[in-house]
């Protein structure tokens, strides 16, 4: 099973070339990857990892130190810069010139490839500038300046105007940074959807490594000394591959839960039997204390926890019933 892709590139290196005050500086080389169609793919890194830079090469913005990107198996190098914005929308994270617009407008500037030398919009155009703001839900606010706006709606705005240039491939750069949860939320699933329901290839960096295992159908996993890393995000997750590319001595990431632990306190083992939610939020409560789980069943230390008959804790073979967390806490300081 082969599928197309619409990006992609082999052996690409990427980095800033030699300047007055600088020699070459080579972030990565003999990077592959491959963007498809219909997909959401999320680029995680840590900071400086060099995800800026590689999406402003990925996207003809700067050019690459070797190898070559091609989109749908041309040269990106070799679009000019009107063909290069009916099929690439960027949406960078900078919050400057466009606070004297309104949002309609500035939406509007999306159908600029389209619209000639004077930029002059159709009716059609209009429709589609419209669309673009129903399918953020952010129509209400098209007479609003854009300098008015909250960091949410602002990156929705960004993310219509990508719409509205009906572009089969969206990039972005960090379009969750300084945004709250349910807005993170919000903007994620939003991508998420138009990938699916639009058929678009997005590619989007981020630090939100919890939204991109749930949302991403792929990760791309960036780090100085080990590369690039592409993949389906479960295969990513199952191959320990997070850990590898992001974990370090102290914070490691759980397979189970699929979050980021600090195991510098973990000095003790507890047996824990217990179902669903109450499995999570038990390891949740043990691990902070300090506890690690083991597989051993053991009458000297243990918890067997069940939504029906309460918390039973065993420690030396003596057992106890308990009836919250809190009591929890003071036994297993006893
Ligand atoms: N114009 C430039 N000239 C030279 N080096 C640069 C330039 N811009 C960035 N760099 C360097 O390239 C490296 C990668 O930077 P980049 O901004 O791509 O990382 P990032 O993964 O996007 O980081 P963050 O998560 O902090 O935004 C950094 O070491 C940075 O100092």
């Amino acid at each position: 099973m082969n599928k197309e892709p619409i990006i992609s590139a082999q052996n690409l290196s990427i980095g800033y070339p030699k300047s007055r005050n600088r020699n070459t500086s080579v972030l990565y080389e003999d990077m592959s990857f491959n963007l498809y169609a219909g997909e959401l793919t999320c680029l995680l890194g840590s900071n400086g990892a060099g995800k800026s830079t590689l999406l402003r090469t990925l996207t003809g913005l700067q050019p690459s130190l070797r190898g070559e990107v091609n989109l749908r198996e041309k040269n990106i190098s070799k679009y000019s810069e009107q063909q290069l914005s009916t099929l690439l929308g960027l949406v960078l994270t900078d919050k400057t010139i466009v606070g004297g617009l309104t949002v309609s407008e500035l939406v509007a500037l999306g159908r600029y490839p389209y619209t000639g030398f004077f930029g002059r919009l159709t009716k059609e155009d209009h429709q589609i500038v419209e669309k673009a703001m129903n399918d953020v839900c952010i129509l209400h606010k098209k007479d609003s300046y854009v300098a008015e706006l909250s960091d949410g709606e602002r990156q929705k705005v960004m993310i219509a105007k990508a719409l509205a240039q009906e572009c089969p491939i969206i990039i972005l750069d960090e379009p969750t940074a300084f945004l709250d949860i349910v807005n993170r939320i919000e903007i994620m699933n939003l991508l998420h959807l138009i990938a699916i329901k639009q058929n678009k290839t997005i590619l989007l960096s981020t630090h939100d490594i919890e939204l991109a295992l749930t949302l991403a159908d792929r990760l791309w996993l960036l780090a100085r000394d080990k590369g690039l890393k592409c993949g389906v995000t479960e295969d990513i997750v199952l191959s320990d591959a997070i850990n590898d590319y992001i974990g370090n001595s102290t914070i490691v990431f759980d397979r189970q839960t699929g979050r980021f632990v600090s195991e510098h306190n973990i000095t003790k083992e507890i047996y824990l039997e217990a179902d669903g939610e109450l499995f999570f939020w038990t390891k949740n409560f043990l691990s902070r204390k300090g506890y690690s789980l083991t597989d051993n069943a053991t009458n000297e230390l243990s918890l067997k926890l069940s939504s029906s008959t309460g918390m039973s804790v065993i420690r030396n073979n003596r057992t106890e019933i308990l009836s919250s967390f809190e009591e929890l806490d003071l036994w297993l300081k006893g």
